[in-house]
């Protein structure tokens, strides 16, 4: 098992931290970008969706972040309402920002791309003057993701929170969430993640995410175990290591480790699945599941999303995981 100690006593289960921005998916899929001609807006971005995917599951949940002065910020707030998100220190850039955008390209089920648009966001605009102690202190659990580190004031925001949930008992999750297109470069981007991952209780990220952030320590690469070990020498309780359809593998500081498999799915494409796998493996975590079970929540969630045109209106409801998995084909 695992030593995680959510504070039952808070009003809130989790709050987010980081990208709220807008996914445009292409209507027509199959085929590249260039021959595209419309496409589907939904709400975006890694925390935004795994936190709208814990809402959806039933978690008691709030967002940490910094949206446009225009209508696409207000299609944001609205939507993460829509969904019992509590919005109340989501804040309004002032500076003229804009709403980042995620254009997405589904060649094939297997062939997907996201072009990003993320010059002058809003999201990264989010400072210290955001982050309230008293509101994080309120949470069972924060969720920070890696790309809201990309640049100040975000990064500086993103570390103050960090300070706040420790000071306060909150337990922190950390999505790797690397997003290359954000940064400047590979290292820039180890240093700050490794910095933040280490004030972490759960780290999840997929092997490349990992590698990325183990870039200067060449014995660590591409080594499930040592990733981990290296993490349970900070505050890391859990490490989860994705990979993508081979399924995923997780290590908890007393030395366990545990194989999580997958469920076969008609995939339409593939983004979406590491944030559906997080908010339900985070979902299961909250409800004191083992991992075992907690993984398996996660890859039905993720099974179900790649089927779906959407990431975050695709997030099922705990219901819709339950019926999914009585009736789906485990993979192993
Ligand atoms: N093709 C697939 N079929 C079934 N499950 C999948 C597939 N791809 C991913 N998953 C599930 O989603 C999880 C996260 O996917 P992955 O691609 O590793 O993360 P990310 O989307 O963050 O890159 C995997 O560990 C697995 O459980
Ligand atoms: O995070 C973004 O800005 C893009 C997401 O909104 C998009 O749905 C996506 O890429 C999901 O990524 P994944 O779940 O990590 O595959």
């Amino acid at each position: 098992m695992y030593n995680l100690n959510f504070k039952q006593e808070r009003s809130l289960d989790l709050v987010g931290i980081g990208r709220l921005c807008i996914d445009l998916n292409a209507d027509q899929f199959n085929r590249p970008m260039e021959e595209t001609s419309s496409f589907s807006k939904y709400v975006g971005g890694s925390p935004a969706n795994i936190t709208i995917g814990a809402s959806r599951l039933g978690l008691k949940t709030g967002f940490i972040g910094k949206v446009a002065d225009d209508q696409m910020g207000r299609f944001i707030v609205h939507y993460l309402n829509k969904n019992d998100i509590d919005t109340s220190v989501v804040s309004v850039d002032q500076t003229g920002a804009v709403t980042g955008l995620a254009f997405t390209e589904i060649k094939s089920p297997e062939d997907c791309s996201i072009l990003m648009y993320r010059d002058n966001v809003a999201d990264l605009k989010l400072d210290t003057s955001n982050v309230s102690e008293d509101y994080i202190k309120q949470s069972k659990a924060l969720l920070v993701s890696g790309t809201a580190l990309a640049a100040s004031p975000s990064r500086e925001a993103v570390f103050l929170a960090l300070d706040y949930a420790r000071k306060n008992g909150v337990v922190v999750i950390m999505d790797l969430d690397y997003r290359p297109y954000t940064w400047k470069s590979p290292q820039e981007t180890a240093v700050y993640y490794n910095l933040a991952a280490e004030k972490c209780d759960v780290i999840i990220g997929t092997r490349e995410e990992f590698d990325m952030m183990e870039q200067f320590e060449k014995d660590f690469q591409k080594d499930d175990q040592k990733t981990a070990q290296k993490w349970f020498d900070y505050h890391a309780e859990i490490v989860v290591i994705k990979h993508g359809s081979e399924g995923s593998i997780a290590y908890t500081k007393n030395g366990e480790s545990h194989k999580g498999g997958t469920f076969k799915t008609k995939v339409l494409k593939t983004f979406g699945a590491g944030d559906a796998y997080a908010s339900a493996f985070i979902f299961g975590l909250m409800n004191g599941w083992d991992i075992p079970k907690a993984m398996e929540f996660g890859s039905a969630s993720a099974a179900i999303v790649i089927s779906k045109h959407s990431c975050s209106d695709a997030m099922p409801t705990k219901n819709e995981i339950d019926e999914f998995m009585s009736e789906a084909v485990a993979i192993d």
